[in-house]
């Protein structure tokens, strides 16, 4: 052996060594199978891992990991060299290689898998669930078009949701307009979601309008659409309004007691005659659309006060269903915490968690004036304040009423409440220096998140609190996805 070759097989070693370290440091478990995909090898961690209670050893791979990716190693001879696999509610990092013999024949494969090595897996995963739930989000936008809610997605099991989701059945069956009343939080729009998809029109479109979010301004052309070259500005070759983009499906018009009179005019013309114009045109336009609408307002109240149309709201009503809140509906509780709380942490990609049982009975003695959107937050909260523990117990969420309750004050004295931010600006965002934009975004999604929990998810008074529009803090919600 000349010096080049001893050298270069030194080097070999070296490196070897140190790959065997960093798999060592890195992975934290390992498993292998031979080339049928029968399992001959799980370290004892991931054993426990994966709530094993005895060896898989001798057990097909699928039987205990169906979306391994040990088969499709074994099958194509090549190697997986960095993936993710969820397994046990959370994201885990894999590295799997094909094990070949001398002819290069696939003698089996084995695998590297991390789930929670602090010190490479975890900034790694949570950035995989950050884009996750960014992907999401962006899927969510593109295909606002179809509806995402199944009625059987929605939690609950008291008597209160039973009736409504027998109504919402019900009105699937018709194809008449639907009223949802309730109060902020209550689900109206999950429910709308949930009755497009029972009906007959659940491959058209679901085309979702928030009228209070858009300026009285616009509102028509947000509903009509605009026809060509019809005022200077205006795109030459005009746009669709909602009412055509749902067409042959459903319009779901949330918060429809702040739609101005005038426009409640030509809402009860699509009602009645199934036509309107678009904005700039003369002409008339056949229109075949379901009208869901949603309110947290008192419509007859508005109705006797000349503030809501009769004739529309009698046009609107055909069947009304009223969602509970949810203090007349405490029995649901248990079932929505628990998948509000493996939604979030899955979102979040944080450790999952389960609820105590003291916990439990603390969410259920609380009043919930914010309804299931209060619920949500809180619980979301808890989830990043107890961000690893594997419970959550009831003095997680005492910290959580505490801290709101503080914060609150401190909204009320929005001094003190600029000393404390100034003090530490970034204390619950972590250390990297952000730049102005994102400080900017980031001061106004805590300034709306309190200002909402202060005014318990009712987004008329926050809006009023942070003295801006409806309209504009829709906007900002949207903008900043808050939820
Ligand atoms: N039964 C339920 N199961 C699971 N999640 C729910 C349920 N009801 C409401 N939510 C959640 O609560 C939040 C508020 O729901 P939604 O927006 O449908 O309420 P809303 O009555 O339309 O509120 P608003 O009147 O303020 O627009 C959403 O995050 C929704 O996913």
């Amino acid at each position: 052996m000349n010096l080049k070759e001893f050298d270069t097989r030194i080097l070999r070693t070296r490196i070897l060594k140190f790959l065997q370290h960093s798999f060592d440091d890195f992975y934290e478990h390992t498993i292998a199978a031979d080339k049928k995909g029968i399992l001959t090898w799980m370290s004892e961690s991931y054993c426990q891992f994966l709530g094993l209670t005895e060896s898989p050893v001798g057990k097909h791979i699928t039987e205990i990991i169906p979306n391994s990716y040990l088969p499709q190693v074994i099958a194509s001879g090549k190697p997986v060299l960095l993936d993710v696999l969820y397994i046990r509610n959370q994201w885990v990092l894999v590295s799997a290689v094909p094990l070949l013999n001398k002819q290069k024949e696939v003698e089996g494969a084995f695998a590297f898998v991390a789930t929670d090595s602090p010190s490479t897996a975890k900034p790694l995963l949570a950035k995989y669930n950050r884009l996750q739930s960014e992907l999401r989000n962006s899927k969510h936008y593109q295909s606002e078009r179809s509806s995402r809610y199944q009625l059987s997605q929605i939690s609950g099991q008291s008597d209160a949701l039973k009736t409504v989701k027998h109504q919402i059945r019900q009105a699937g069956r018709f194809d008449i307009s639907v009223l949802l009343t309730g109060e902020t939080g209550t689900g109206k729009e999950l429910f709308a979601h949930a009755l497009h998809n029972l009906s007959d029109r659940a491959d058209k479109p679901f085309v979702s309008i928030n009228v209070a979010a858009i300026p009285d301004t616009l509102i028509e052309a947000e509903f009509f659409g605009v026809a060509p070259g019809a005022f200077t500005g205006a795109k030459k070759e005009g746009r669709p309004g909602k009412i055509e983009i749902a067409q042959d499906g459903t319009l779901f018009l949330d918060e429809i007691g702040d739609m101005p009179l005038a426009l409640q005019s030509k809402l009860l013309r699509v009602l009645q005659e199934k036509e309107f114009e678009k904005v700039g045109s003369n002409e008339v336009q056949a229109t075949n659309v379901r009208i869901v609408a949603a309110t947290s307002r008192d419509l007859l109240h508005m109705v006797s006060m000349g503030e809501f149309r009769a004739d529309l709201y009698y046009r609107l009503s055909a069947m009304p269903i009223h969602l509970p809140p949810l203090r007349e509906r405490m029995e649901d509780i248990e079932l929505l915490s628990e998948r509000i709380l493996d939604e979030c942490c899955e979102r979040l990609g944080v450790a999952t968690k389960e609820l105590t049982v003291d916990a439990l009975d603390l969410l259920k003695s609380h009043d919930w004036p914010g309804n299931v959107r209060e619920l949500y937050n809180v619980i979301e909260r808890a989830c990043i304040m107890n961000e690893n523990a594997t419970q959550i117990s009831g003095k997680g969420f005492r910290d959580v009423f505490t801290n709101n309750l503080i914060r609150h004050e401190e909204l009320r004295t929005p001094l003190a409440a600029l000393t404390a931010n100034q003090q530490n600006p970034w204390q619950n965002i972590g250390s990297e220096p952000k730049t102005l934009k994102e400080q900017v975004r980031e001061t106004e999604r805590q300034a709306i998140t309190e200002a909402l929990k202060q005014a318990s998810g009712h987004r008329t008074r926050a809006a009023k609190a942070l003295g801006i529009s409806r309209a504009a803090l829709y906007q900002k919600l949207e903008s900043l996805q808050i939820n």
